[in-house]
């Protein structure tokens, strides 16, 4: 089968610019493409490269786009390099939306909402509470520790403040691999103190505290404390989960499907190994989202709520 290729590239200015331990993002770039059959039905599919997670950049991607005929085949598809790893998601997206039923049933999905970073958290929380989440994700090492545990402790006793008995808030930490392991420590005996006393408030889990690099300590973190550990950056694409999964890593995996290859081979991933995962945005549009989402809802083991509570953040 052929199809007309078509592509257009947006863009998406933050309301406030997002802060995290990688720098300060202002504005989401990215590719939105679309596959048409011979019968006039259209799938569309986006290319939302995350360069500083290890994907291609926007213009590797940009410059696969510009090379491909107007005219491409399922050959094309399945056979783009793993070096563009946004793109295999993005095609493959839109191949699905042509190819499949489409029958996911997306309502069961709970969603993590994406908190400000500094102290902004401490009012923000409520209005995301208000709207119906009880899982929410703080950024941390974007300043001094000692600041952002005072402001973490605050947070928990607003919270513990707020909420009524048979209520339970579960909080997500994501360093984004800006931490030392002399923090990682201070972060982790944090968190297993509240979990050890706070009936009402769950750490859920602290999400890639060390770089890449320092996978074998991470490890050693997952040993010494009982707050759970996740791996984000060090899994960001299918060779890396294999790799992590292989050394032993038990904890949780974030999975963002949008950087993470090909969603066929991320299927048979996770059918052929019972990860505990998370499914996480990278700041894709409603399009990427969507076949993110069901991607989420067809491999999700554990019912942990979606990292996809970010709309807020856009305009
Ligand atoms: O996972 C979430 O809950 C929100 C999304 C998020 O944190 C994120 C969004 C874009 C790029 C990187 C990250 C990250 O998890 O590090
Ligand atoms: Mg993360």
């Amino acid at each position: 089968m052929n199809y007309n290729f078509q592509f257009k590239t947006y863009q998406r200015p933050f309301k406030i610019p997002l802060k995290t331990a990688h720098g300060i993002w202002k504005i989401r770039e990215g590719i939105i493409l679309s596959l048409t059959d011979k019968h006039g039905n259209i799938g569309q599919g986006e290319i939302a490269p995350l360069s500083w997670f290890g994907s291609e950049t926007l213009e590797d991607a940009l410059a696969f786009c510009q090379q491909l005929p107007h005219l491409i085949s399922t050959e094309i598809i399945f056979t783009i390099p793993d070096c563009l790893p946004a793109c295999q998601f993005g095609f493959e997206s839109a191949f699905i939306e042509l190819s499949s039923n489409n029958a996911v049933d997306l309502s069961q999905l709970q969603y993590s909402g994406l908190l400000p970073t500094g102290e902004m958290v401490l009012t923000h929380w409520k209005t995301l509470f208000q709207q119906g989440y009880q899982t929410f994700k703080w950024k941390i090492g974007v300043d001094k520790i000692t600041e952002e545990i005072n402001i973490f402790q605050r947070l928990v006793n607003i919270i513990i403040e707020t909420l009524s008995h048979s209520q339970k808030i579960r909080l997500r930490l994501d360093a984004n691999g800006g931490l030392t392991l002399e923090e990682a420590e201070k972060w982790l005996e944090t968190c297993d103190l509240i979990n050890a006393t706070q009936e009402l408030i769950e750490i859920e889990f602290l999400e890639q505290p060390l770089s890449i690099n320092q996978f074998d300590l991470m490890l050693e973190l997952c040993d010494r404390y009982s707050t759970p550990l996740a791996l984000d950056e060090s899994v960001a694409n299918l060779q890396q989960l294999t790799y992590c999964y292989q050394q032993g890593w038990s904890d949780i995996f974030v999975i963002k499907p949008a950087i993470f290859g090909s969603p066929k081979k991320l299927k048979n991933f996770c059918q052929n190994n019972q990860i505990d995962s998370v499914f996480s945005s990278v700041f894709e549009t409603d399009i990427g989202q969507q076949s993110a989402l069901k991607l989420a809802s067809e491999l999700l083991l554990y019912n942990r709520a979606v990292g996809f509570g970010v709309n807020h953040w856009f305009v």
